[in-house]
């Protein structure tokens, strides 16, 4: 669905991404795990067009959107989630999700679907969404990316800061989601967040890849645990 190959970026005079390779097969979920500033959200917005690629190929579905503009990424079928949950904090729940449906209407049927694995949307739906809690605010920023149906959804660390029963009704959620045809990066450091979500992992450091693999095979593997994550993750353990 989506391959980086030797991706490089700059930010100012910063050379951050340096030769990302990144595989993320279709239908699946796919794990982007590393440490504080290893690259995970700097290739997230790398492939949206948010960063220009200073090097390499970005393709998707099987088109390189490597120079494409952010407009036209989303429009071709990918959808981000921020780090900063974006959401309208003045309009109400209804608001932001009509604002984020481009044919200008809400499916119900296709609402009502996503209010089934998020029920606090529905109970909140005629509030503004700035008076929901933090993981509330995140399932409105997920449904926002999900409202029309998305070809690649990228999520940059949805568990952040988030109390551990909310947590577990995103992995629900996410769960729900991955028996759709929907594909998903999502960028963790929660590692027992996604242990039995994702399918398949690639690990970060410093601006590269250095393991890419199946879920399982990592899960599985104290040895390759200890010297991936101890290398990436040794804060979050
Ligand atoms: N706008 C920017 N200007 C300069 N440097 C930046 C900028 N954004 C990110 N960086 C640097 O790029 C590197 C990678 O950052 P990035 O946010 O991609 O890491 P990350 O893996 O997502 O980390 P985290 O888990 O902390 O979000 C870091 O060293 C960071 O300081």
């Amino acid at each position: 669905m989506l391959t980086l190959t030797g991706v490089h970026t700059h930010i100012g005079q910063y050379h951050i991404l340096q030769g990302v390779d990144l595989v993320v097969p279709r239908g699946g979920l796919s794990v982007l795990l590393g440490r504080n500033g290893a690259g995970k959200t700097t290739t997230l917005r790398t492939i949206m067009g948010l960063w220009q690629a200073s090097g390499g190929k970005i393709t998707f579905d099987g088109q390189d959107i490597t120079k494409m503009s952010t407009p036209d990424i989303a429009r071709a079928g990918i959808a981000y989630v921020p780090e900063s949950m974006a959401v309208f904090s003045e309009l109400t729940v209804r608001e932001n999700l009509y604002l984020a449906a481009r044919s200008g209407a809400l499916d119900t049927a296709r609402v009502d679907w996503i209010c089934g694995f998020f029920p606090a949307l529905k109970k909140f739906w005629n509030y503004p969404a700035g008076n929901l809690s933090g993981g509330q605010k995140q399932m409105v920023a997920i449904a926002r990316a999900i409202v029309e149906p998305r070809k690649l959804l990228l999520v940059d660390e949805p568990t952040k800061g988030l109390a551990p029963a909310i947590v577990q009704s995103l992995m629900a959620a996410f769960r729900e989601l991955k028996d759709t045809d929907t594909t998903i990066l999502l960028v963790e450091q929660n590692f027992n967040f996604v242990r039995t979500l994702g399918d398949t992992v690639s690990v970060m450091d410093d601006g590269r890849v250095v393991h890419a693999g199946s879920m399982r095979e990592l899960a599985g593997d104290d040895e390759l645990q200890t010297r991936l994550l101890g290398l990436s993750l040794d804060s979050h353990q």
